[in-house]
């Protein structure tokens, strides 16, 4: 379980959130909707530990781990798989040396079983064989693809996707988005998706939650989500100019 308590983030007088609350069940995948600028992949961040909160506590399995050392935080970050925004594969690594990035940097294990990881994580995300290629030969959702293999190749129990399907095609952000179904069915891992692509979210989450102006002003079920009467939800879902200052006052907590 991932649970964020009274989490604070501010640059200077900037809050980018304000005593945020939220829990992520395991084995559940939880899409995080918000506009630009809202902090999705901030909360991506500190979950990870690539950033540490102004206050404020984060759980993971019952470690807090803002009162970790480096090395500490090492241990748990084990346990996580990110696929960041521009996939951010080594382009001087072949796709083989970028999937096996992490079992050599972090474990002992032989070269032999090296192989095979790579080999069994490059046929789940459907591109077998492609050890040999370099990240300039592969197309962006290949290269997403590739960064996914990546994440999960030290079999993470926390997988942390950071905007999979930004830049695709919708045909092949479908492709990314039964990927991650796939990986939930394979991995039985607890996953958080920050997205704006909403097919993607409500195919892919179990629960959906809104973040705006420093808060998460809806947490729900994807189908209980959908049919919220909070004005900031329907205007994010439509992406209408539909909803008054005064409709939205009293949902802004
Ligand atoms: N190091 C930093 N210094 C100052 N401001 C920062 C820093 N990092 C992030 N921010 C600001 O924090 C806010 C939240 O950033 P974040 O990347 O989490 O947003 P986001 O919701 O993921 O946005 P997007 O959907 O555009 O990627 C943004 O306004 C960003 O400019």
């Amino acid at each position: 379980m991932i649970r964020l308590e009274d989490v604070v983030v501010a640059y200077d007088e900037r809050v980018i959130l304000d005593k945020v609350n939220l829990t992520i069940n395991d084995g559940e995948t939880l899409a995080v909707l918000g506009g630009s600028g809202a902090g999705k992949s901030t909360i991506l961040k500190l979950i990870i530990g690539l950033q540490r909160p102004n206050a404020g506590h984060i759980w993971v399995d019952d470690v807090d781990i803002t009162t970790l050392t480096e090395d500490e935080f090492n241990r748990v970050r084990q346990k996580m798989g990110m696929v960041f925004q521009y996939s951010a594969l080594f382009d001087s690594m072949s796709v083989g040396e970028n999937v096996a990035f992490g079992l050599r940097q972090h474990t002992d294990a032989s070269e032999a079983d090296i192989q095979a990881a790579v080999k069994e994580k490059l046929a789940l995300v459907g591109l077998p064989g492609t050890e040999a290629y370099m990240p300039n030969e592969l197309s962006g959702g290949m290269k997403k693809r590739i960064s996914l293999a990546r994440a999960i190749a030290q079999n993470p129990t926390i997988v942390l996707y950071d905007e999979p399907t930004s830049g695709l095609d919708p045909i092949t952000s479908g492709t990314i988005s039964r990927l991650i179904r796939s990986m939930q069915a394979h991995l039985h891992c607890t996953s958080i998706v920050v997205t704006h692509d909403m097919e993607s979210a409500f195919y892919v989450a179990d629960r959906v939650a809104l973040l705006h102006q420093g808060h998460f002003v809806e947490v729900a079920p994807t189908e209980e989500f959908k049919q919220s009467k909070n004005p900031l939800v329907q205007q994010f879902i439509h992406g209408l100019d539909m909803v008054t200052e005064e409709d939205v006052g009293g949902f802004v907590k």
